[in-house]
């Protein structure tokens, strides 16, 4: 089983994910981010790429595609929070997407205050 991220782990890795657009979501240990691209083939091919990835890494996003928008939340069920997997997932994905989408604000919190709901410790 994969472990949850400590508090240490939170503090170290998630402010620079809020930093690109990466939200906290309200009463669930998971983090989510909106993209839209110029097209649905553009979000299309995000998501293969990212696919790709999840499935090397046998780590998988929640996530769902209209048009050219893509909302992905990323969580580890197995340890019911979130894990390094989500990190190391939602780092890929920052990278796939580079400046290709633009980040849609949602109206959650910033992805800091995660850093209170830790698990694990
Ligand atoms: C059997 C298989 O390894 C597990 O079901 C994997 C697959 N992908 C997964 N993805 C995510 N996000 N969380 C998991 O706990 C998980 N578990």
């Amino acid at each position: 089983m994969t472990a949850p991220l400590t508090t240490a782990e939170r503090q170290e890795h998630l402010p620079a994910l809020g930093q690109t657009g990466w939200g906290a979501i309200p009463e669930r240990d998971a983090i989510r981010k909106i993209w839209k691209f110029r097209s649905f083939s553009e979000a299309w091919g995000f998501m293969s790429r990212a696919a790709l990835a999840a499935e090397k890494a046998n780590h998988h996003p929640e996530w769902s595609n209209v048009y050219n928008v893509v909302d992905v939340t990323l969580t580890t069920h197995s340890a019911d929070g979130l894990s390094m997997l989500d990190i190391d997932l939602a780092r890929k994905m920052d990278k796939l997407a580079g400046d290709t989408g633009e980040v849609q604000r949602d109206h959650s919190e910033p992805v800091e205050c995660l850093c209170k709901l830790h698990h694990g410790e």
